[in-house]
């Protein structure tokens, strides 16, 4: 559980996001602290994605993308032109809506990142491989498939799957951009006991449509709306006792 005294992993400032000359973030001042889930919340096109797909580079994949404003991450300026977004990119990892594993066995999805980093010696990918599949609870059903095609596992297991490949370079901050959207209810409920298990000792983002998924697994909610913050609080006060007549309205099911 996070608590007031907790040291902000991720400090951002101010900031702005421009698609072309389109407008989609108009400054958001949001802090993190170093572990417990935050869950972004609000209606189809307020900022969320966009917002957490800033926080580790992704749209330098886009043409035509502007981003202003501060991103402290743990005395890192993401944006500084000497950040390596490689490198950034371990220390911030990023789980999708559909699971993406790589064509290859489940053993090499998770050795992926650590055999980029140059990891070589057998026993330490081994059990680097086994600590992520164990803290994505998905060790024991392929323990025994290891070295199989991770494309024949179901949905859900792929998500742990990729769950696993992003804890396994060790990272400081997790995204989540709608886990379980693509999910059916038994593989959701497994990644949501999954993340809770985490919590304790990472700071997670997870964007989601699903209000109960918030209140379930969430210690803070930020609400967006046509791409600025509305609020942001512990889940409990934003589901209960908002301060924002926008918010009650949203998180009441009034539109969205
Ligand atoms: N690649 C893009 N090019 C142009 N506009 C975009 C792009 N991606 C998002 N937008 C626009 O930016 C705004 C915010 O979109 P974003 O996807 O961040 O919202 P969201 O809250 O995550 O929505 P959803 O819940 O539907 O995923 C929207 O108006 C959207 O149309």
């Amino acid at each position: 559980m996070t608590d007031s005294k907790q040291k902000t992993i991720l400090s951002t400032r101010d900031v702005h996001l421009w698609y072309g000359k389109k407008e989609a973030l108009h400054g958001i001042d949001l802090d993190f602290p170093e572990k417990g889930i935050t869950a972004l919340i609000g209606p189809s096109g307020s900022g969320k994605s966009t917002y957490l797909r800033a926080i580790n580079r992704m749209h330098d994949l886009e043409d035509n993308v502007t981003v202003t404003g501060s991103f402290n991450f743990n005395g890192t300026d993401i944006y500084a032109p000497t950040t390596d977004t490689v490198d950034l990119r371990k220390r911030i990892g990023m789980v999708f809506q559909q699971p993406n594993p790589f064509p290859f066995s489940t053993y090499e999805n998770v050795a992926f990142g650590l055999r980029l980093a140059g990891v070589k010696d057998k026993a330490v990918l081994d059990e680097a491989v086994e600590k992520a599949l164990k803290q994505a609870s998905v060790w024991d059903e392929v323990k025994d498939t290891l070295h199989k095609s991770a494309l024949g596992l179901s949905g859900g297991q792929q998500q742990r799957v990729s769950v696993a490949r992003v804890l396994a370079t060790s990272p400081e901050l997790l995204l989540l951009d709608e886990p379980t959207s693509a999910l059916d209810p038994v593989s959701s409920h497994n990644i949501e006991e999954t993340l809770l298990k985490l919590r304790d000792d990472y700071a997670m983002i997870i964007v989601t449509h699903s209000m109960s998924q918030a209140s379930r697994i969430s210690d803070r909610t930020a609400f967006f709306l046509s791409g600025d913050l509305v609020e942001v609080d512990e889940t409990k006060h934003i589901f209960l006792n908002p301060e924002k007549k926008e918010t009650q309205d949203y998180v009441s099911g009034r539109f969205g």
